[in-house]
C-alpha cells in the first residue's frame, strides 16, 4: 500500500495513484447514495500541488445569486478535454478512476481555495451530472479543509476532512438527493487544490 512514509518501491518522488484502492472505505448515507474515502489515494501529492499552482490556468468566476453577481470565493481552472490537462499524473489518475468505478472520465476542474477563507457553498454538481445515478472523483492536494455532505432537504451533515492525496468519492444519487460544500472557517489554513473528475457520458440524462 503506498504510504508516504515509507520509502517507495521505485525510489522516485514522482506522483503515483493506488490503482488498486487499496486503503478504499464507503460510507452508505442512504438508500440511494454513497460517500466513499480513499485515504492516501495519490502519493506525491506535494509535488503535484507545486506544479498545478505554478501550471494550471487559474480563473477568477463569479455566478448569479439571486439578483446579484457574486465573485467565486475560489479560483478554478477547467479542462473539459481530459487531453488538455496539465500533468500527465491527472491522465494517469482519470484512468485508473475510469477502469474502477466504471466510468469514462474525460475531463476535469481544479480548484484553488487560497486560504482558510475560500469555500464552495452547499450545491450539487448541476449540469456535469445529469444521469440519476453518477460518480463524481475529487483528490485533495495541499492543506486540509472541511468537506461536507448533507441531504438536500437538511439534516446533520457527514464531516469529511480529506488530507493531501486522499481522495473522495460520491456515489449513487449524491448530486441530486444530497448536497456537498467546503466552508469557510475561523482557524486560518493554507492553500488547498481539489481535482474534481467529470465524465461526459453522465452530463446526459438516462
Ligand atoms: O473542493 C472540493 O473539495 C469540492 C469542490 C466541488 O464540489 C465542486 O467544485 O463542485
Ligand atoms: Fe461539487
Amino acid at each position: 500500500m503506498p504510504s508516504e512514509h515509507q520509502p517507495s518501491l521505485f525510489a522516485s518522488d514522482e506522483p503515483s495513484v493506488d490503482a488498486a484502492f487499496t486503503t478504499a472505505r464507503r460510507i452508505v448515507l442512504d438508500e440511494h447514495s454513497w460517500v466513499e474515502v480513499v485515504p492516501g489515494w495519490l502519493s506525491g501529492a506535494d509535488a503535484l500541488f507545486d506544479d498545478l499552482m505554478t501550471t494550471a490556468g487559474w480563473e477568477q468566476r463569479d455566478r448569479w445569486m439571486y439578483t446579484r453577481r457574486v465573485v467565486e470565493p475560489r479560483l478554478t481552472a477547467q479542462y473539459p478535454r481530459l487531453a488538455d490537462a496539465p500533468h500527465p499524473l491527472l491522465h494517469t489518475a482519470a484512468q485508473a478512476l475510469s477502469a474502477h468505478y466504471g466510468v469514462t472520465y474525460d475531463g476535469l476542474w481544479i480548484n484553488l481555495y487560497r486560504d482558510h477563507r475560500d469555500s464552495t457553498g452547499w450545491h450539487g454538481d448541476g449540469a456535469s451530472t445529469r444521469r440519476r445515478e453518477c460518480v463524481v472523483p475529487v483528490l485533495t492536494l495541499g492543506a486540509q479543509r472541511r468537506f461536507l455532505l448533507r441531504p438536500v432537504g437538511g439534516g446533520p451533515s457527514t464531516d469529511l476532512r480529506p488530507v493531501a492525496g486522499d481522495l473522495v468519492v460520491m456515489g449513487g444519487r449524491c448530486q441530486t438527493d444530497w448536497r456537498h460544500c467546503v466552508p469557510k472557517q475561523t482557524t486560518p489554513s493554507g492553500p488547498r487544490i481539489s481535482v474534481n473528475f467529470s465524465a461526459s457520458e453522465q452530463a446526459v440524462p438516462d
